[in-house]
């Protein structure tokens, strides 16, 4: 137990945890590349809310759904801040929600993210994802070895026309926008490279100690970088402008048309609209695309589960493509749906928040400034919730007459919390259910041959940073109901072939 800070009155003691050496605390004990592991090693020796120091910075782990929903849920009103990442200035990228302080700024953003993808207005683009995840499945047939590249342009391409109102056609690569963040994103990797990102984001103080940090010299990038985010905020939202002139074409509005709509038009309103969607674009897409890519390579592991989702499907919908009113009768695929979430947590560590007022949790002295980590790798190990927690196993989230278990946790821990939970989680879900039951209806992932038609063996492997995705893995893709896969060729073809819509093409360069 150490002593705390003068503000400590009672001299309560600070939540245990590991021996701090002078200077640098527990700098050195930590597997900078998956911390996660070393905070849920540490749930073992200290408990399920841990203190830790680096470089003075006081930093709280918390190992457990109750400790996390307790501080960060119903405390929200002091646990909600962000540590300050001066490279973000440098950079250009403070505008987004998720850096943003607790304060005004952020409640406007949150109530603009609200108003475009809270849990009704998601709803609404019920069309769009099947569209959409009808054209994933064609272009995965066609070309299985860009699962990647079509992940990101199903999910991107969701979050471009819920924001703006306009469509990256089947198949394209050359969205302004996707390519403009795929640039930024190059630069913020030779920037921050993925296990600095997590560091950083973890202990934004580091950031003083450039010569820690490889690579400090690519800060001349900086102004490129921020000349790409003016053009991602500003383009895209003029096409949003100027689609809201064309016909209706009985879609639900996007974002930014009832933006404009509402009226406020400042130019300070502007730039916080601008900030929203260009948010929504970057901390969604790829986060969507990698939970995909993790149900890939759970359905390539388990040849089983894909039988029993499609008997499933078969039994319900019979040849018919599925559709969200087959939601309700599809249970098993809800509960791959939750497991793919809980299985490998997409952002194991969730985004610190920082305390904005001294705290006390059940004696423990919790210090103003202190980042508090909810540790989602460790909650989705926690054998007490889920037995055997590393395999992946839809039936963990059935009872035993098959139905969905009621279940207060699910989908609850990988987005986070309180009043920083994240704002695009029913916009996340639905795309991941549409994608998901599309798949599944109508595709066998299995594995890939070599060239004297032997299997290629699967080693799962996951990539590390603030966020994770499975690194690469071969596989095969065949179609397994033709009369499905036609009608979503045919239902994608009338689709394009009558589309008013705007087009990315629309863009000037
Ligand atoms: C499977 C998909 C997704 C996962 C696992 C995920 C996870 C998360 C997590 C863990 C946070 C941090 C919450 C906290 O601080 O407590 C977050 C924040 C955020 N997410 Fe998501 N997310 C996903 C999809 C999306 C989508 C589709 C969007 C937008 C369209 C989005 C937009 C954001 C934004 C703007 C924030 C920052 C919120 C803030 O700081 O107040 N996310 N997300």
């Amino acid at each position: 137990w150490r002593s705390a800070s003068s503000k400590n009155a009672n001299l309560l003691p600070l939540p245990p945890g590991p021996r701090l050496l002078p200077f640098v605390g527990n700098a050195l004990d930590i597997d900078v590349s998956r911390p996660w592991l070393t905070y849920t090693n540490w749930k073992e020796k200290y408990g399920d809310i841990v203190y830790s120091r680096v470089l003075g910075q006081h930093i709280i782990i918390i190992n457990s759904i109750e400790i996390a929903r307790e501080l960060l849920d119903k405390r929200s009103a002091i646990y909600s801040d962000r540590p300050l990442i001066k490279t973000n200035e440098e950079f250009g990228t403070s505008f987004n929600t998720a850096f943003l302080p607790y304060g005004e700024a952020l409640r406007i953003h949150r109530k603009l993210f609200h108003r475009s993808i809270g849990a009704e207005a998601s709803a609404e683009y019920r069309d769009l994802y099947f569209r959409r995840a009808y054209e994933l499945v064609i272009d995965l047939i066609s070309a299985p070895h860009k699962l990647e590249q079509h992940l990101e342009l199903y999910s991107g391409s969701l979050i471009i026309t819920a924001m703006y109102g306009y469509e990256t056609p089947p198949g394209a690569n050359g969205d302004p926008l996707i390519q403009r963040t795929r640039e930024a994103a190059e630069i913020a990797k030779r920037v921050l490279a993925p296990e600095r990102a997590a560091l950083l984001m973890a202990f934004p103080f580091l950031e003083h100690l450039p010569s820690w940090f490889p690579g400090a010299s690519d800060r001349r990038l900086a102004p490129h970088c921020r000349k790409l985010v003016r053009q991602m905020l500003d383009e895209p939202f003029e096409i949003g402008k100027a689609k809201m002139t064309m016909a209706d074409d009985g879609r639900p509005p996007s974002i930014v048309a009832k933006f404009l709509d509402a009226g406020d038009t400042s130019p300070t309103q502007e730039e916080f609209m601008k900030g929203v969607a260009v948010s929504g674009f970057a901390d969604g897409t790829e986060t969507t695309a990698s939970a995909l890519h993790s149900f890939v390579l759970a359905m390539l592991l388990h040849p089983e589960v894909q039988s029993r989702a499609l008997a499933e499907v078969n039994a319900v919908c019979e040849d018919n493509v599925p559709g969200f009113e087959h939601r309700p009768s599809l249970p098993y695929i809800e509960a791959i749906c939750r497991e793919v979430l809980r299985w490998q947590p997409i952002v194991p560590l969730g985004v610190p928040h920082m305390t904005s007022q001294d705290d006390v949790y059940e004696g423990y002295f919790i210090p103003k400034g202190s980042l508090v980590i909810a540790n989602a790798w460790a909650i989705s190990r926690d054998e007490s919730l889920y037995p055997d927690a590393s395999r992946f196993d839809p039936e963990r989230h059935l009872t035993a007459e098959g139905k969905l278990k009621d279940d207060p946790f699910a989908g609850h821990f990988v987005f986070g919390y309180g009043r920083r939970i994240c704002p695009g989680r029913h916009f996340a879900e639905l795309s991941l259910w549409a994608a998901i039951v599309s798949i599944l209806s109508t595709v066998r992932i299995t594995k890939a041959k070599d060239s004297e038609g032997n299997d290629i063996p699967v080693i799962p492997g996951y990539t590390i940073g603030l966020s994770i995705q499975p690194t690469p893995f071969a596989f095969a893709m065949t179609s397994i109901n033709s009369q499905r896969e036609e009608h979503m060729r045919a239902a994608s073809q009338v689709y394009w072939d009558s589309c008013g819509m705007l087009r990315s093409s629309d863009f000037k360069s």
